[in-house]
C-alpha cells in the first residue's frame, strides 16, 4: 500500500516553521527585555505579593535587607500595588537628578485625600501647575530663610516654658519625649496661627489623631480596585471624623482672621509679624499675585504644615539625646561646646549659633542614623522610562529606602555606629540640602525635596542647644547608658518604641 506523505510532511514543515517563528519570537523579546524587564525582587505570593515579608516588621529595615539580596533597584509587590525600591546613593541619584521631572508625582491614597482636601497639601499635591505655585510660594513666602527668622522669638519663648518647666522638675524623671513634642507642636502652631489660642490644644490632639490613623496598616490602600475595603478597615471614617472636627476648627479661625485682617491692625500688621495663616490669605484674597488657593487649598497647606513639621522634628531632638545619652563622651562634647559659646552671656540665643558646629554634627549624625522619614514620601512616575536596564512602567510607585542609603557602607566608614566627628571631617561639606552623592537625604531630593528644611533646622537646634546648657542629666533609677533601649518603633515615622525618660539638675539657671 502506497502511503501519501506529502501531507505529513507538509504539517511537519508548517510545525517547524511555527516552532521557529515562535523561538525568534521567544528570543526577540528576551533580548529587548534585557532591557525592559521589571528589576529582581523577592517571590510573590498570588494576590498579597510580598506583603507577608512586610507586614509586622520595620519596612525601611526588611526591605534595606532584601535590596542587600536582590539589588539596590528592586520590584516589590504590596497587593495591587506595583512598587520600585531605590536603596543606594547611585540608584537614587537617577530618581532625584537624572530622571527628576518624571519621578516627581506621588501616588494618590483614598483615606489620606479624605484629610488633606483632595491632595490640595503640598506633600501629597500631584506634580502639576498647582504643585508648582505653592511650591513657589512655599520657597519665597511661607517657608523662606526670612519668614523662618521671623518666627525667632516664638521659638525662643517656647523653648524658655521648656526649659522653665524642666527645671521645676529638677531631679525627678521627665518624659523628655513627651516635652520636646510638646514644644514642638506648640510652635508650629503658633507659626501657623500666631498668638496661642483656647482650640491649640484640640488642633493639636486632632492632627495627632489624624498622623496615627494614616500610619495604622491600611490594607484598603494595597487594593485600590477593592473600594469597599474601606468600609471594612474603618480607617477612612475615622480620619473623616477626625478630619470633620479639625475642619470646623479650621474655619472658625479662618472666619475670625479674614476679619482682623479688615480692621486697622490687621492692614497694619508688619512682614515679620504675619504667621503662615496671613501669607496664604494674602495669595487667597489678591488676585494679581500669580497664585489663588481656595480656603480649602490654604485649609491642605496648614495641615502639611503640622504633619510634615512636628513628629518629624521632635524625633530627631528626642533621638539625638537619646544618642548622647548612650555616649556620654559626646553628650559630653555638646555640653562643653555650648557652655563655651554661650557660658559668658548666661543664655542661649541664635544669633552664635553658627559656632555650634559639634552639636549641628550631632544632629547631622542623627538624622543619618535615624531618619525621621526613613522611606520619605512615595513618589510616582508620570512615564514609563528604563533605569540600568530595568523598566520602570509609567504610575509605579516609587519608594526611596533613605535609611538604607544613610547607612550605605561603602559610603559611610563603620556606618551603623553613631559618630558626629564624621561631619567635622571628610564629610563636613555635606550639608541638609542633600549631597552631591545622594549618600545623605534625610531631607529627600530633587524637586520634592522637603519645603520645610530651615524651619525644622531652626526648631531643632534651639531647643537641643537649651536642653544641652541649661541641664546636666542622667538616666532614672541608676539605668547605666548601655541599658537604654534604642529599639524604633512601629509606623510612618521612625520615632523611639520608648518614651526617653531623663532627670535633670539645673547648671545654669534661666536669668531671663
Ligand atoms: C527634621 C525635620 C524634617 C525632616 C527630616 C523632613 C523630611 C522630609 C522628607 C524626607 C520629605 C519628602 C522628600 C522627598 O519626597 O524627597 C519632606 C517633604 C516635605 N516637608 Fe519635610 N521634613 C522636616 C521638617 C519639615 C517642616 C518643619 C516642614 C514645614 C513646616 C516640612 C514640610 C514639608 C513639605 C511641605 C513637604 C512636601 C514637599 C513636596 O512634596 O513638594 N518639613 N520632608
Amino acid at each position: 500500500m502506497e502511503v501519501n506523505v506529502a501531507p505529513l510532511f507538509l504539517t511537519l514543515f508548517f510545525f517547524i516553521i511555527f516552532f521557529l517563528l515562535k523561538l525568534i519570537r521567544t528570543r526577540f523579546t528576551t533580548k529587548n527585555s534585557t532591557v525592559a524587564r521589571l528589576p529582581p525582587g523577592p517571590w510573590k505570593l498570588p494576590f498579597i505579593g510580598n506583603l507577608h515579608q512586610l507586614i509586622g516588621s520595620l519596612p525601611h529595615r526588611v526591605l534595606g535587607d532584601l535590596a542587600k539580596k536582590y539589588g539596590p533597584i528592586m520590584h516589590i509587590q504590596m497587593g495591587e500595588i506595583s512598587s520600585i525600591v531605590f536603596s543606594s546613593p547611585e540608584a537614587v541619584k537617577e530618581v532625584m537628578k537624572t530622571h527628576d521631572l518624571n519621578f516627581a508625582s506621588r501616588p494618590r491614597f483614598e483615606a489620606l485625600a479624605a484629610v488633606t482636601y483632595d491632595c490640595s497639601n503640598m506633600g501629597f499635591a500631584p506634580y502639576g501647575e498647582y504643585w508648582k505655585q505653592l511650591r513657589k510660594v512655599c520657597t519665597t513666602e511661607l517657608f523662606s530663610a526670612r519668614r523662618v527668622q521671623s518666627f525667632r522669638d516664638l521659638r525662643e519663648e517656647e523653648s524658655t516654658n521648656s526649659v522653665k518647666w524642666i527645671a521645676g522638675n529638677e531631679g525627678s524623671p521627665v518624659n523628655f519625649t513627651e516635652k520636646i513634642h510638646s514644644f514642638t507642636y506648640g510652635t508650629i502652631s503658633r507659626a501657623a496661627f500666631g498668638k496661642k489660642r483656647a482650640e491649640q490644644e484640640t488642633v493639636i490632639s486632632l492632627v495627632k489623631e489624624i498622623i496615627r490613623l494614616a500610619e495604622a496598616f491600611n490594607v484598603a490602600d494595597l487594593y485600590p480596585s477593592l473600594k469597599f475595603l474601606h468600609s471594612v478597615t474603618g480607617i477612612k471614617a475615622k480620619m473623616e471624623s477626625a478630619h470633620k472636627e479639625l475642619d470646623r476648627m479650621f474655619d472658625n479661625m479662618i472666619n475670625e482672621r479674614r476679619t482682623e485682617r479688615r480692621t486697622k491692625d490687621g492692614e497694619n500688621k508688619l512682614e515679620d509679624q504675619k504667621d503662615l495663616l496671613d501669607v496664604l490669605l494674602m495669595y487667597h484674597e489678591q488676585e494679581n499675585l500669580g497664585f489663588s488657593p481656595t480656603i480649602a487649598n490654604i485649609k491642605g497647606m496648614i495641615v502639611d504644615v503640622f504633619t510634615a513639621g512636628t513628629e518629624t522634628t521632635s524625633g530627631t531632638v528626642d533621638w539625638a539625646m537619646a544618642e548622647m545619652m548612650k555616649n556620654p563622651e559626646i553628650m559630653k562634647k555638646a555640653q562643653e561646646e555650648v557652655r563655651q559659646v554661650f557660658g559668658p552671656k548666661g543664655y542661649v540665643d541664635e544669633g552664635d549659633f553658627d559656632k555650634l558646629r559639634y552639636m549641628k554634627s550631632v544632629i547631622k549624625e542623627t538624622l543619618r542614623v535615624h531618619p525621621p522619614l526613613p522611606l520619605l514620601l512615595p513618589r510616582l512616575n508620570q512615564e514609563r522610562c528604563v533605569i540600568n536596564g530595568y523598566e520602570i512602567p509609567a504610575n509605579t510607585h516609587i519608594t526611596v529606602n533613605a535609611w538604607a542609603v544613610n547607612r550605605d557602607p561603602s559610603y559611610w566608614k563603620d556606618a551603623e555606629s553613631f559618630q558626629p566627628e564624621r561631619f567635622l571631617e571628610e564629610n563636613s561639606s555635606i550639608d541638609y540640602k542633600s549631597s552631591l552623592n545622594f549618600d545623605f537625604i534625610p531631607f529627600g531630593g530633587g524637586r520634592r525635596v522637603c519645603a520645610g528644611m530651615h524651619l525644622g533646622v531652626a526648631n531643632m537646634e534651639l531647643p537641643l542647644a537649651k536642653f544641652l546648657y541649661h541641664f546636666d542629666w542622667v538616666l532614672p533609677n541608676g539605668m547605666k547608658s548601655e541599658e537604654l533601649d534604642m529599639t524604633e518603633g512601629p509606623g510612618f515615622t521612625l520615632r523611639r518604641q520608648q518614651d526617653l525618660y531623663l532627670v535633670p539638675s539645673l547648671k545654669y539657671p534661666l536669668i531671663h
